[in-house]
């Protein structure tokens, strides 16, 4: 069943081919759910019966392992051990996934020929992790490296805040962003962009002196998310500690300075108001549970879309390469992985199931990443 996203407008992008999975506006909505109605406010607010509770559907198990900081460790690897064994776990661990650092010359020999280009993550990626959502900055060494990056190779953001404010964050007009994980991209236009990708008033990229567009997939969706973005916030006041942010396309709901007693309060809150919401679905990322539209668009589809529209397509030519350290940067790791063509690069000190090929420690190891990208490319242009 398609979902008649965006006022009719049947033009797909004709970069993309005719792949449906990378049409913006022809999104599948799963098995069961019923269409978007055109007012969204005269749908029928079905109350479906009461689904699992929160203890047996997963919730607070992913809840519980988000964000791991010490010897959480993946399946096939021991929980609760001393810390000698979870280095001896790291290190088997950095056997299927090297350090991006030490294989650089590796990683530079498969860019021989070929065009970079970077996609970077930004909490957890280019900020390191801290309670305040809002104090979420980089150190002005990042900034530079990730200035620098920009200089020499198409380089885009591709997070799960909004497009406005990891722009605001990162300040630098030379970037492409990608926010509300994907779904509000502010990147290149060409030529042979349809009226579905819309031209932005006001030029960003002043720089480079080139035009930006917006494609927002789920545009149709806004009204929908504001309206639960203020439910969650109203719903869930009284717990101490919880912040809900609104991502224009998504919401967060931020439990990492809620006392664990109270999580199952959290996600029992959530998983009560997303029952009246059967558009809206959940997913995990570091304490903070992504209430976001149920259609099939993520960071993957995002990095797609901007290969793309930056004429980039070609495996045999680019080299695509994706920084993040989140759950939700695994759909990018995915993509990459599957078509054969770049890698991801997780940013993680403990062990986790990933689609990366690489890993680096910590935002400090990214920072040093990009520095030897650029050292690289200003040797290899001489
Ligand atoms: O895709 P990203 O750029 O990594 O964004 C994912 C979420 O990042 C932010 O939350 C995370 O970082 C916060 C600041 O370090 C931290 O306090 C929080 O616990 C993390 O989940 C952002 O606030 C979320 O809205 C993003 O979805």
């Amino acid at each position: 069943m398609d979902l008649p996203l965006n006022n009719g407008n049947k033009k797909t992008l004709s970069r993309l081919g005719s792949s449906s999975r990378l049409s913006p506006h022809h999104q599948p909505l799963p098995a069961g759910v019923p269409p978007l109605p055109s007012k969204y406010k005269a749908f029928p607010q079905k109350k479906p019966e009461r689904l699992e509770d929160v203890r047996s559907n997963g919730w607070l198990d992913a809840m519980k392992s988000s964000s791991p900081t010490c010897a959480y460790l993946i399946k096939d690897f021991t929980v609760g051990i001393t810390s000698d064994d979870a280095s001896i776990a790291y290190s088997i661990w950095m056997r299927k996934y090297p350090s991006a650092i030490k294989s650089i010359k590796q990683i530079m020999e498969l860019a021989y020929n070929r065009k970079i280009a970077v996609f970077l993550d930004y909490d957890g990626t280019l900020s390191p992790i801290v309670d305040d959502p809002d104090r979420a900055f980089m150190s002005d060494e990042m900034h530079l490296a990730v200035k620098n990056i920009a200089t020499y190779f198409p380089t885009a953001i591709i997070s799960g805040r909004s497009c406005d404010k990891v722009y605001e964050l990162v300040g630098l007009t030379e970037l492409y962003y990608a926010g509300s994980h994907g779904m509000d991209i502010m990147g290149p236009v060409s030529n042979s962009m349809t009226d579905d990708y819309l031209k932005c008033a006001k030029p960003t990229n002043q720089r480079q002196g080139n035009e930006v567009g917006l494609l927002q997939p789920a545009r149709d969706f806004l009204p929908m998310i504001d309206e639960a973005f203020r439910t969650l916030a109203e719903k869930t006041k009284d717990i101490e500690g919880v912040k809900v942010e609104n991502h224009k396309f998504c919401a967060s709901v931020h439990y990492r300075n809620v006392d664990e007693r109270d999580w199952p309060s959290v996600a029992q809150c959530v998983h009560d108001i997303l029952e009246d919401y059967p558009h809206l679905k959940i997913t995990h990322g570091r304490k903070v549970l992504e209430v976001r539209p149920v259609i099939d668009w993520n960071k993957g589809n995002a990095v797609e879309f901007l290969l793309n529209s930056l004429g980039m397509n070609d495996c045999a030519d680019v080299l695509p390469i994706y920084i993040g350290d989140d759950k939700t940067d695994e759909d990018a790791f995915k993509v990459l992985r599957e078509r054969g063509c770049g890698f991801g690069i997780l940013v993680s000190s403990v062990p986790k199931e990933t689609n990366a090929s690489y890993s680096v420690k910590d935002t400090s190891e990214v920072m040093e990443f990009l520095k030897l990208l650029v050292s690289w490319k200003k040797i290899e242009s001489v």
